[in-house]
Protein backbone atom coordinates (compact mmCIF):
# COMPACT_ATOMS: atom_id res chain seq x y z
CA UNK A 1 0.00 0.00 0.00
CA UNK A 2 1.21 3.69 -0.96
CA UNK A 3 0.51 6.42 1.13
CA UNK A 4 1.89 10.29 1.06
CA UNK A 5 5.22 10.13 2.62
CA UNK A 6 4.13 12.90 5.37
CA UNK A 7 1.78 10.70 7.15
CA UNK A 8 3.83 7.42 7.24
CA UNK A 9 5.56 8.59 10.63
CA UNK A 10 5.27 6.62 13.80
CA UNK A 11 2.78 9.10 15.34
CA UNK A 12 1.23 9.57 12.38
CA UNK A 13 0.10 5.97 11.66
CA UNK A 14 -0.86 5.38 14.67
CA UNK A 15 -3.45 8.68 14.96
CA UNK A 16 -4.88 6.90 11.72
CA UNK A 17 -5.21 10.51 10.30
CA UNK A 18 -3.48 11.65 7.11
CA UNK A 19 -4.91 15.09 6.56
CA UNK A 20 -1.57 17.13 5.54
CA UNK A 21 -1.82 20.88 4.76
CA UNK A 22 -1.18 22.27 0.96
CA UNK A 23 0.79 24.97 2.23
CA UNK A 24 3.05 23.24 4.95
CA UNK A 25 1.82 25.66 7.78
CA UNK A 26 0.33 24.22 11.05
CA UNK A 27 -3.28 23.98 11.19
CA UNK A 28 -3.84 23.97 7.94
CA UNK A 29 -4.60 20.16 7.36
CA UNK A 30 -6.27 20.02 3.87
CA UNK A 31 -5.77 23.83 3.01
CA UNK A 32 -9.18 24.43 5.48
CA UNK A 33 -8.00 28.15 6.31
CA UNK A 34 -8.51 28.65 2.54
CA UNK A 35 -11.75 26.44 1.68
CA UNK A 36 -9.85 23.53 0.10
CA UNK A 37 -10.87 21.14 2.22
CA UNK A 38 -11.47 19.76 5.46
CA UNK A 39 -9.82 16.38 7.46
CA UNK A 40 -13.27 14.12 7.51
CA UNK A 41 -13.95 10.05 8.88
CA UNK A 42 -13.47 7.57 5.71
CA UNK A 43 -16.61 6.13 4.65
CA UNK A 44 -15.60 2.16 3.83
CA UNK A 45 -17.75 -0.13 2.14
CA UNK A 46 -19.39 -2.62 4.54
CA UNK A 47 -22.15 -4.18 2.31
CA UNK A 48 -22.05 -7.98 1.54
CA UNK A 49 -19.51 -9.30 -1.11
CA UNK A 50 -19.83 -12.19 -3.19
CA UNK A 51 -18.29 -15.94 -1.96
CA UNK A 52 -15.56 -15.84 -3.86
CA UNK A 53 -13.52 -14.44 -1.26
CA UNK A 54 -14.62 -16.66 2.21
CA UNK A 55 -12.42 -15.15 4.76
CA UNK A 56 -12.85 -12.30 7.39
CA UNK A 57 -9.80 -10.01 9.22
CA UNK A 58 -6.65 -12.13 6.36
CA UNK A 59 -5.97 -9.83 4.62
CA UNK A 60 -4.85 -6.17 4.77
CA UNK A 61 -7.05 -4.77 1.68
CA UNK A 62 -10.59 -5.26 3.41
CA UNK A 63 -12.57 -1.96 3.94
CA UNK A 64 -9.79 -0.39 2.27
CA UNK A 65 -8.31 2.06 3.66
CA UNK A 66 -9.71 1.30 7.32
CA UNK A 67 -6.57 -1.38 8.47
CA UNK A 68 -4.09 1.69 7.89
CA UNK A 69 -5.93 5.34 8.10
CA UNK A 70 -9.52 6.18 9.10
CA UNK A 71 -9.51 10.08 8.36
CA UNK A 72 -8.34 11.44 5.44
CA UNK A 73 -8.72 15.27 3.51
CA UNK A 74 -12.40 15.90 1.62
CA UNK A 75 -11.62 18.49 -1.04
CA UNK A 76 -14.05 21.30 -2.01
CA UNK A 77 -15.56 22.43 -5.55
CA UNK A 78 -12.34 22.03 -7.89
CA UNK A 79 -9.68 20.90 -5.44
CA UNK A 80 -8.40 17.68 -5.46
CA UNK A 81 -5.65 15.52 -4.23
CA UNK A 82 -4.22 14.07 -0.94
CA UNK A 83 -4.02 17.56 0.95
CA UNK A 84 -6.59 19.08 -1.82
CA UNK A 85 -3.37 21.21 -3.00
CA UNK A 86 -4.06 20.04 -6.68
CA UNK A 87 -6.89 20.98 -9.47
CA UNK A 88 -9.18 18.17 -10.46
CA UNK A 89 -8.32 17.23 -13.73
CA UNK A 90 -9.09 19.10 -16.75
CA UNK A 91 -8.95 22.40 -14.38
CA UNK A 92 -5.77 24.73 -13.71
CA UNK A 93 -5.03 27.70 -12.11
CA UNK A 94 -4.29 28.86 -8.51
CA UNK A 95 -8.05 29.14 -7.67
CA UNK A 96 -8.61 25.80 -10.74
CA UNK A 97 -10.66 27.42 -12.26
CA UNK A 98 -9.58 27.54 -15.39
CA UNK A 99 -10.58 24.86 -17.78
CA UNK A 100 -8.14 23.19 -19.92
CA UNK A 101 -8.59 20.06 -22.84
CA UNK A 102 -6.53 17.06 -22.48
CA UNK A 103 -7.40 14.74 -24.79
CA UNK A 104 -6.60 11.12 -25.83
CA UNK A 105 -5.17 10.75 -29.42
CA UNK A 106 -3.80 7.30 -31.54
CA UNK A 107 -0.61 6.87 -30.84
CA UNK A 108 -0.49 6.23 -34.20
CA UNK A 109 -1.78 9.13 -35.25
CA UNK A 110 1.28 11.33 -33.89
CA UNK A 111 3.44 13.08 -35.28
CA UNK A 112 7.40 11.79 -35.13
CA UNK A 113 8.20 14.97 -32.61
CA UNK A 114 4.54 13.63 -30.55
CA UNK A 115 5.72 10.04 -30.54
CA UNK A 116 9.12 11.04 -29.24
CA UNK A 117 7.69 13.60 -26.90
CA UNK A 118 5.87 10.57 -25.45
CA UNK A 119 8.36 8.16 -25.25
CA UNK A 120 10.84 10.67 -23.43
CA UNK A 121 8.00 11.29 -20.93
CA UNK A 122 7.77 7.77 -19.96
CA UNK A 123 11.34 7.30 -19.70
CA UNK A 124 11.09 10.03 -17.44
CA UNK A 125 8.52 9.07 -14.86
CA UNK A 126 10.27 5.71 -15.23
CA UNK A 127 13.53 7.70 -13.31
CA UNK A 128 11.60 9.98 -11.67
CA UNK A 129 10.78 9.59 -7.60
CA UNK A 130 7.22 10.12 -7.08
CA UNK A 131 6.69 13.17 -5.55
CA UNK A 132 4.12 12.71 -2.56
CA UNK A 133 3.60 8.66 -2.49
CA UNK A 134 6.27 6.23 -0.88
CA UNK A 135 5.03 2.16 -0.90
CA UNK A 136 5.16 -0.29 2.56
CA UNK A 137 7.05 -3.23 1.61
CA UNK A 138 5.70 -5.24 4.55
CA UNK A 139 1.93 -6.24 5.47
CA UNK A 140 0.10 -4.74 8.34
CA UNK A 141 1.79 -6.98 10.78
CA UNK A 142 5.20 -6.44 10.49
CA UNK A 143 4.40 -2.41 9.69
CA UNK A 144 6.88 -1.08 12.15
CA UNK A 145 9.74 -3.26 11.40
CA UNK A 146 11.86 -5.76 13.80
CA UNK A 147 12.34 -2.52 16.44
CA UNK A 148 8.62 -1.66 16.59
CA UNK A 149 9.51 2.12 15.38
CA UNK A 150 10.36 2.18 11.98
CA UNK A 151 7.77 2.21 9.83
CA UNK A 152 8.61 -0.10 6.65
CA UNK A 153 8.18 2.58 3.60
CA UNK A 154 10.37 3.21 0.41
CA UNK A 155 10.76 5.93 -2.60
CA UNK A 156 9.40 4.90 -5.72
CA UNK A 157 9.40 5.92 -9.44
CA UNK A 158 6.48 7.49 -10.92
CA UNK A 159 6.19 4.72 -13.64
CA UNK A 160 7.08 2.00 -10.86
CA UNK A 161 4.70 2.91 -8.54
CA UNK A 162 1.90 2.49 -11.46
CA UNK A 163 3.23 -0.87 -11.91
CA UNK A 164 3.40 -1.42 -8.17
CA UNK A 165 -0.38 -0.23 -7.53
CA UNK A 166 -1.43 -3.21 -10.15
CA UNK A 167 0.81 -5.95 -8.21
CA UNK A 168 -0.66 -5.16 -5.18
CA UNK A 169 -4.24 -5.00 -6.17
CA UNK A 170 -3.84 -8.32 -7.33
CA UNK A 171 -1.91 -10.05 -5.13
CA UNK A 172 -3.06 -13.16 -3.28
CA UNK A 173 -3.91 -13.16 0.20
CA UNK A 174 -1.26 -14.14 2.37
CA UNK A 175 -2.88 -16.40 5.16
CA UNK A 176 0.65 -17.46 7.28
CA UNK A 177 3.51 -19.39 7.37
CA UNK A 178 3.95 -23.10 5.56
CA UNK A 179 -0.04 -22.49 4.06
CA UNK A 180 -0.78 -21.99 0.70
CA UNK A 181 -1.52 -18.17 0.29
CA UNK A 182 -5.35 -17.70 -1.21
CA UNK A 183 -5.77 -16.46 -5.39
CA UNK A 184 -8.97 -16.48 -5.41
CA UNK A 185 -8.79 -12.59 -4.65
CA UNK A 186 -8.56 -9.70 -6.94
CA UNK A 187 -9.10 -5.76 -6.61
CA UNK A 188 -9.24 -5.00 -10.09
CA UNK A 189 -9.91 -7.69 -12.57
CA UNK A 190 -12.81 -10.43 -12.59
CA UNK A 191 -15.22 -7.93 -11.33
CA UNK A 192 -17.55 -4.67 -12.40
CA UNK A 193 -14.54 -2.55 -10.72
CA UNK A 194 -12.24 -3.81 -13.72
CA UNK A 195 -13.26 -0.70 -15.83
CA UNK A 196 -13.68 1.83 -12.47
CA UNK A 197 -10.26 0.46 -11.26
CA UNK A 198 -8.23 0.91 -14.22
CA UNK A 199 -9.75 4.26 -15.18
CA UNK A 200 -7.83 5.68 -12.16
CA UNK A 201 -5.25 3.80 -12.12
CA UNK A 202 -4.56 5.78 -15.95
CA UNK A 203 -5.66 9.28 -14.76
CA UNK A 204 -3.24 8.84 -11.66
CA UNK A 205 -0.42 8.35 -14.09
CA UNK A 206 -1.36 10.99 -16.37
CA UNK A 207 -2.00 13.41 -13.89
CA UNK A 208 1.68 12.34 -12.41
CA UNK A 209 3.21 12.81 -15.78
CA UNK A 210 1.38 16.15 -16.02
CA UNK A 211 2.82 17.41 -13.08
CA UNK A 212 6.42 16.01 -13.51
CA UNK A 213 6.55 17.63 -17.00
CA UNK A 214 4.89 20.89 -15.69
CA UNK A 215 2.41 20.54 -18.46
CA UNK A 216 -1.34 20.10 -17.74
CA UNK A 217 -2.86 19.27 -20.96
CA UNK A 218 -0.08 16.16 -21.23
CA UNK A 219 -2.70 12.88 -22.73
CA UNK A 220 -1.98 9.45 -22.43
CA UNK A 221 -2.71 8.16 -25.68
CA UNK A 222 -3.88 4.40 -27.10
CA UNK A 223 -3.48 2.24 -28.75
CA UNK A 224 -5.98 0.88 -31.18
CA UNK A 225 -5.59 -3.15 -31.02
CA UNK A 226 -8.49 -4.20 -32.04
CA UNK A 227 -7.08 -4.39 -35.78
CA UNK A 228 -6.72 -8.23 -36.49
CA UNK A 229 -3.86 -10.01 -37.81
CA UNK A 230 -1.03 -10.97 -35.87
CA UNK A 231 1.27 -8.20 -36.14
CA UNK A 232 2.02 -5.69 -33.50
CA UNK A 233 1.51 -1.99 -35.21
CA UNK A 234 3.32 0.02 -32.20
CA UNK A 235 6.02 -2.64 -31.57
CA UNK A 236 8.42 0.04 -33.56
CA UNK A 237 11.87 1.56 -32.46
CA UNK A 238 10.11 5.20 -32.58
CA UNK A 239 7.28 3.91 -30.44
CA UNK A 240 6.99 0.49 -27.51
CA UNK A 241 10.27 -1.16 -29.49
CA UNK A 242 10.99 -3.45 -32.02
CA UNK A 243 11.86 -7.13 -31.76
CA UNK A 244 15.28 -7.47 -31.02
CA UNK A 245 16.69 -9.60 -34.18
CA UNK A 246 18.81 -11.38 -31.23
CA UNK A 247 16.23 -12.94 -29.56
CA UNK A 248 12.55 -13.20 -30.51
CA UNK A 249 11.47 -12.29 -26.92
CA UNK A 250 13.11 -8.90 -26.25
CA UNK A 251 13.19 -5.48 -27.23
CA UNK A 252 15.53 -4.29 -29.78
CA UNK A 253 18.38 -2.10 -28.60
CA UNK A 254 17.55 0.83 -30.45
CA UNK A 255 14.62 1.06 -28.07
CA UNK A 256 14.94 2.90 -24.67
CA UNK A 257 12.13 0.26 -23.79
CA UNK A 258 15.05 -2.07 -24.20
CA UNK A 259 16.93 -0.42 -20.92
CA UNK A 260 14.03 -1.24 -18.55
CA UNK A 261 14.02 -3.60 -15.95
CA UNK A 262 10.39 -4.65 -14.32
CA UNK A 263 9.79 -4.79 -10.69
CA UNK A 264 7.82 -7.04 -8.43
CA UNK A 265 8.78 -10.11 -10.16
CA UNK A 266 9.68 -12.50 -7.29
CA UNK A 267 6.10 -13.25 -7.13
CA UNK A 268 6.74 -17.02 -5.40
CA UNK A 269 8.57 -15.52 -2.29
CA UNK A 270 5.66 -12.95 -1.86
CA UNK A 271 3.06 -15.75 -1.43
CA UNK A 272 5.30 -18.10 0.77
CA UNK A 273 7.17 -15.61 2.84
CA UNK A 274 4.40 -12.94 3.15
CA UNK A 275 6.28 -9.94 1.70
CA UNK A 276 5.11 -7.16 -0.55
CA UNK A 277 6.69 -6.33 -3.80
CA UNK A 278 9.30 -3.30 -3.48
CA UNK A 279 11.19 -1.04 -5.51
CA UNK A 280 14.01 -3.24 -6.75
CA UNK A 281 14.13 -3.94 -10.46
CA UNK A 282 14.99 -6.98 -12.06
CA UNK A 283 15.45 -8.85 -15.46
CA UNK A 284 14.51 -6.73 -18.88
CA UNK A 285 10.93 -6.74 -20.17
CA UNK A 286 9.88 -9.84 -22.47
CA UNK A 287 7.13 -9.60 -25.45
CA UNK A 288 6.81 -11.71 -28.22
CA UNK A 289 3.86 -10.56 -29.97
CA UNK A 290 1.65 -13.57 -31.26
CA UNK A 291 4.53 -15.70 -30.58
CA UNK A 292 2.34 -18.47 -28.11
CA UNK A 293 3.02 -21.34 -29.99
CA UNK A 294 1.27 -23.39 -27.09
CA UNK A 295 -2.28 -21.01 -27.59
CA UNK A 296 -3.22 -20.54 -31.97
CA UNK A 297 -6.38 -18.51 -29.98
CA UNK A 298 -4.04 -15.94 -28.89
CA UNK A 299 -1.89 -15.46 -31.43
CA UNK A 300 -4.03 -13.28 -33.49
CA UNK A 301 -5.75 -9.57 -32.22
CA UNK A 302 -9.12 -8.80 -31.80
CA UNK A 303 -11.06 -7.90 -34.57
CA UNK A 304 -13.24 -4.03 -35.02
CA UNK A 305 -16.36 -5.95 -35.18
CA UNK A 306 -15.15 -7.38 -31.89
CA UNK A 307 -15.33 -3.58 -30.40
CA UNK A 308 -18.85 -2.98 -32.09
CA UNK A 309 -20.22 -6.20 -31.05
CA UNK A 310 -19.26 -5.08 -27.21
CA UNK A 311 -20.48 -1.87 -27.46
CA UNK A 312 -24.06 -3.35 -28.28
CA UNK A 313 -24.46 -5.17 -25.43
CA UNK A 314 -27.17 -3.30 -23.16
CA UNK A 315 -26.44 -4.28 -19.29
CA UNK A 316 -23.30 -3.06 -17.87
CA UNK A 317 -22.54 -6.15 -15.70
CA UNK A 318 -24.98 -9.38 -14.79
CA UNK A 319 -24.94 -11.65 -12.02
CA UNK A 320 -22.70 -13.31 -10.47
CA UNK A 321 -20.44 -9.66 -11.63
CA UNK A 322 -17.12 -12.12 -12.02
CA UNK A 323 -15.57 -13.52 -14.46
CA UNK A 324 -18.08 -16.40 -15.40
CA UNK A 325 -20.76 -13.29 -16.58
CA UNK A 326 -22.48 -13.75 -19.21
CA UNK A 327 -24.33 -10.97 -21.69
CA UNK A 328 -22.48 -8.61 -19.51
CA UNK A 329 -20.52 -5.66 -21.11
CA UNK A 330 -18.24 -5.63 -18.19
CA UNK A 331 -17.40 -9.18 -18.36
CA UNK A 332 -16.85 -9.19 -22.43
CA UNK A 333 -14.72 -5.82 -23.07
CA UNK A 334 -12.47 -7.57 -20.13
CA UNK A 335 -12.40 -10.51 -22.03
CA UNK A 336 -13.88 -13.61 -20.23
CA UNK A 337 -16.59 -13.46 -22.71
CA UNK A 338 -16.88 -14.17 -26.66
CA UNK A 339 -17.50 -10.24 -27.98
CA UNK A 340 -21.20 -10.71 -28.24
CA UNK A 341 -21.66 -11.46 -24.94
CA UNK A 342 -21.93 -15.11 -24.07
CA UNK A 343 -19.52 -16.18 -21.55
CA UNK A 344 -17.41 -19.27 -22.73
CA UNK A 345 -14.55 -20.58 -20.31
CA UNK A 346 -11.99 -20.76 -23.08
CA UNK A 347 -12.51 -17.59 -24.85
CA UNK A 348 -10.29 -14.90 -24.86
CA UNK A 349 -11.15 -11.75 -26.48
CA UNK A 350 -10.80 -7.73 -26.78
CA UNK A 351 -8.75 -6.63 -23.25
CA UNK A 352 -7.31 -10.18 -22.21
CA UNK A 353 -6.55 -11.10 -25.74
CA UNK A 354 -4.51 -7.73 -26.56
CA UNK A 355 -2.79 -9.24 -23.22
CA UNK A 356 -1.91 -12.38 -23.97
CA UNK A 357 -1.20 -11.39 -27.21
CA UNK A 358 1.58 -10.12 -26.41
CA UNK A 359 3.07 -13.41 -24.59
CA UNK A 360 5.53 -12.20 -21.97
CA UNK A 361 5.89 -9.77 -19.12
CA UNK A 362 2.53 -8.03 -20.58
CA UNK A 363 0.83 -11.02 -20.63
CA UNK A 364 1.19 -11.97 -16.62
CA UNK A 365 -1.49 -9.97 -14.44
CA UNK A 366 1.14 -9.38 -11.51
CA UNK A 367 3.73 -7.81 -13.86
CA UNK A 368 1.81 -7.14 -16.89
CA UNK A 369 2.30 -2.88 -16.10
CA UNK A 370 6.32 -2.79 -16.72
CA UNK A 371 5.75 -3.23 -20.41
CA UNK A 372 4.66 0.23 -21.39
CA UNK A 373 2.26 -1.47 -24.11
CA UNK A 374 -0.07 -1.84 -20.95
CA UNK A 375 -0.75 1.79 -20.71
CA UNK A 376 -1.92 1.78 -24.45
CA UNK A 377 -4.01 -1.09 -24.17
CA UNK A 378 -5.84 0.29 -20.82
CA UNK A 379 -6.44 3.98 -22.32
CA UNK A 380 -8.20 2.16 -25.51
CA UNK A 381 -9.89 -0.03 -22.87
CA UNK A 382 -11.00 2.87 -20.74
CA UNK A 383 -11.80 4.41 -24.46
CA UNK A 384 -14.45 1.53 -25.43
CA UNK A 385 -15.92 1.89 -22.02
CA UNK A 386 -16.59 5.67 -21.96
CA UNK A 387 -18.33 4.62 -25.34
CA UNK A 388 -20.25 2.41 -24.07
CA UNK A 389 -21.41 5.29 -21.35
CA UNK A 390 -22.17 7.53 -24.06
CA UNK A 391 -24.18 5.40 -25.99
CA UNK A 392 -26.42 3.71 -23.43
CA UNK A 393 -26.48 5.92 -20.66
CA UNK A 394 -26.78 3.97 -17.37
CA UNK A 395 -28.49 5.19 -14.63
CA UNK A 396 -26.56 5.44 -11.44
CA UNK A 397 -28.15 2.48 -10.37
CA UNK A 398 -26.69 -0.06 -12.96
CA UNK A 399 -23.62 -0.66 -11.16
CA UNK A 400 -24.12 -3.53 -8.47
CA UNK A 401 -23.98 -1.98 -4.55
CA UNK A 402 -23.35 -5.42 -3.30
CA UNK A 403 -22.40 -9.24 -4.08
CA UNK A 404 -20.18 -8.73 -6.44
CA UNK A 405 -16.32 -9.99 -5.39
CA UNK A 406 -14.22 -8.08 -3.03
CA UNK A 407 -13.26 -4.83 -4.03
CA UNK A 408 -15.47 -4.38 -6.70
CA UNK A 409 -18.29 -3.48 -4.81
CA UNK A 410 -20.05 0.38 -5.87
CA UNK A 411 -18.81 2.15 -2.90
CA UNK A 412 -15.43 0.16 -1.89
CA UNK A 413 -12.66 2.26 -1.99
CA UNK A 414 -10.40 1.30 -4.75
CA UNK A 415 -7.09 -0.79 -3.43
CA UNK A 416 -4.65 0.93 -2.91
CA UNK A 417 -5.28 4.09 -4.04
CA UNK A 418 -4.92 7.34 -1.88
CA UNK A 419 -6.63 8.97 -1.26
CA UNK A 420 -9.78 6.86 -0.98
CA UNK A 421 -11.76 6.65 -4.09
CA UNK A 422 -14.72 4.90 -5.06
CA UNK A 423 -15.86 2.66 -7.99
CA UNK A 424 -18.65 4.75 -8.61
CA UNK A 425 -17.05 7.84 -9.03
CA UNK A 426 -15.16 6.65 -12.21
CA UNK A 427 -18.59 5.22 -13.27
CA UNK A 428 -19.37 8.49 -15.00
CA UNK A 429 -18.61 9.86 -18.53
CA UNK A 430 -15.26 11.10 -18.39
CA UNK A 431 -15.65 14.47 -20.71
CA UNK A 432 -18.04 15.66 -18.43
CA UNK A 433 -16.97 14.99 -15.17
CA UNK A 434 -13.23 13.73 -15.04
CA UNK A 435 -11.55 16.41 -17.59
CA UNK A 436 -10.62 14.23 -20.59
CA UNK A 437 -12.05 13.04 -23.46
CA UNK A 438 -10.83 10.39 -26.30
CA UNK A 439 -10.13 11.43 -30.24
CA UNK A 440 -11.55 8.44 -31.72
CA UNK A 441 -13.41 7.24 -35.10
CA UNK A 442 -15.31 4.11 -34.05
CA UNK A 443 -15.30 1.06 -37.00
CA UNK A 444 -18.54 1.26 -38.93
CA UNK A 445 -20.03 -1.91 -39.64
CA UNK A 446 -19.07 -4.24 -42.13
CA UNK A 447 -20.65 -7.36 -43.53
CA UNK A 448 -19.40 -10.76 -44.10
CA UNK A 449 -19.85 -12.78 -47.50
CA UNK A 450 -22.93 -14.17 -46.39
CA UNK A 451 -24.27 -11.43 -44.86
CA UNK A 452 -24.23 -9.70 -48.11
CA UNK A 453 -25.37 -12.23 -50.07
CA UNK A 454 -28.53 -12.74 -47.87
CA UNK A 455 -29.24 -9.20 -48.09
CA UNK A 456 -28.67 -9.31 -52.25
CA UNK A 457 -31.12 -12.24 -52.11
CA UNK A 458 -33.45 -10.71 -50.24
CA UNK A 459 -33.45 -7.44 -52.27
CA UNK A 460 -33.83 -9.70 -55.36
CA UNK A 461 -36.85 -11.42 -54.06
CA UNK A 462 -38.68 -7.83 -53.03
CA UNK A 463 -37.31 -6.26 -56.51
CA UNK A 464 -39.12 -9.15 -58.29
CA UNK A 465 -42.31 -8.99 -55.95
CA UNK A 466 -42.81 -5.21 -56.23
CA UNK A 467 -42.03 -4.68 -59.71
CA UNK A 468 -45.21 -8.09 -60.22
CA UNK A 469 -47.68 -5.85 -57.96
CA UNK A 470 -46.73 -3.36 -60.44
CA UNK A 471 -47.25 -4.75 -63.88
CA UNK A 472 -50.69 -6.63 -61.97
CA UNK A 473 -51.72 -3.00 -60.67
CA UNK A 474 -51.16 -1.47 -64.44
CA UNK A 475 -52.64 -4.53 -66.10
CA UNK A 476 -55.85 -3.95 -64.12
CA UNK A 477 -56.05 -0.42 -64.49
CA UNK A 478 -55.52 -1.15 -68.08
CA UNK A 479 -58.35 -3.73 -68.13
CA UNK A 480 -60.58 -1.27 -66.14
CA UNK A 481 -60.12 1.93 -68.37
CA UNK A 482 -60.61 -0.76 -71.65
CA UNK A 483 -64.35 -1.34 -70.16
CA UNK A 484 -64.98 1.74 -69.27
CA UNK A 485 -64.35 2.75 -72.89
CA UNK A 486 -66.70 0.36 -74.15
CA UNK A 487 -69.43 1.27 -71.89
CA UNK A 488 -71.07 3.66 -73.99
CA UNK A 489 -71.06 2.00 -76.77
CA UNK A 490 -72.64 -1.40 -74.44
CA UNK A 491 -75.53 0.78 -73.18
CA UNK A 492 -76.32 1.84 -76.62
CA UNK A 493 -76.43 -1.89 -77.64
CA UNK A 494 -77.92 -2.65 -74.59
CA UNK A 495 -81.15 0.02 -74.82
CA UNK A 496 -81.85 -0.86 -78.51
CA UNK A 497 -81.78 -4.58 -77.70
CA UNK A 498 -84.22 -3.56 -74.77
CA UNK A 499 -87.09 -1.87 -76.96
CA UNK A 500 -86.53 -4.35 -79.40
CA UNK A 501 -87.24 -6.47 -76.79
CA UNK A 502 -90.19 -4.87 -75.63
CA UNK A 503 -92.04 -3.89 -78.99
CA UNK A 504 -91.41 -8.07 -79.96
CA UNK A 505 -93.72 -8.27 -76.97
CA UNK A 506 -96.26 -6.33 -77.12
CA UNK A 507 -96.62 -7.28 -80.94
CA UNK A 508 -96.47 -10.93 -79.57
CA UNK A 509 -99.89 -9.95 -76.98
CA UNK A 510 -101.60 -8.29 -79.58
CA UNK A 511 -101.72 -11.33 -82.02
O1 LIG B 1 -5.28 -15.03 -18.93
C1 LIG B 1 -5.87 -13.96 -19.06
O2 LIG B 1 -7.01 -13.89 -19.51
C2 LIG B 1 -5.21 -12.71 -18.66
C3 LIG B 1 -3.89 -12.39 -18.60
C4 LIG B 1 -3.80 -11.08 -18.16
C5 LIG B 1 -2.76 -10.22 -17.88
C6 LIG B 1 -3.06 -8.96 -17.39
O3 LIG B 1 -2.15 -8.09 -17.07
C7 LIG B 1 -4.32 -8.56 -17.18
O4 LIG B 1 -4.53 -7.35 -16.69
C8 LIG B 1 -5.36 -9.42 -17.45
C9 LIG B 1 -5.06 -10.67 -17.95
N1 LIG B 1 -5.90 -11.66 -18.27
Amino acid sequence: WSFPRECVTPEGLQSGQCCPSPTGVAGDECGSSTGRGQCVTIEADSRRHGPQYPYAGRDDRERWPLRFFNRTCRCNGNFTGYNCGRCRHGLTGPNCDQRISVVRRNIMQMSTAEKQAFVNALDQAKRTVHPDLVICTRRYQELFGPDGNTPQFENITIYNYFVWSHYYSVSKTYLGPGQTSFGGVDFSHEGPGFVTWHRFHLLQLERDMQDMLGNPTFALPYWNFAIGGSECDICTDDLLGARSTFDMSSISPNSVFSQWRVICESVDDYDTLGTICNSTESSPIRRNPAGNVARPMVQRLPEPKDVLDCLEINTFDTPPYYSTSSESFRNTIEGYSAPQGMYDPVIRSLHNLAHLFLNGTGGQTHLSPNDPIFVLLHTFTDAIFDEWLRRHQPGDTVYPDENAPIGHNRRFNMVPFWPPVTNAEMFVPAPENLGYSYEVQWPARTFTLSEIISVAVIAAVLVVVVVGIIIACAMRSHSYNSAEALEPLLAETYRRYSEEDRRLDKSQSVV
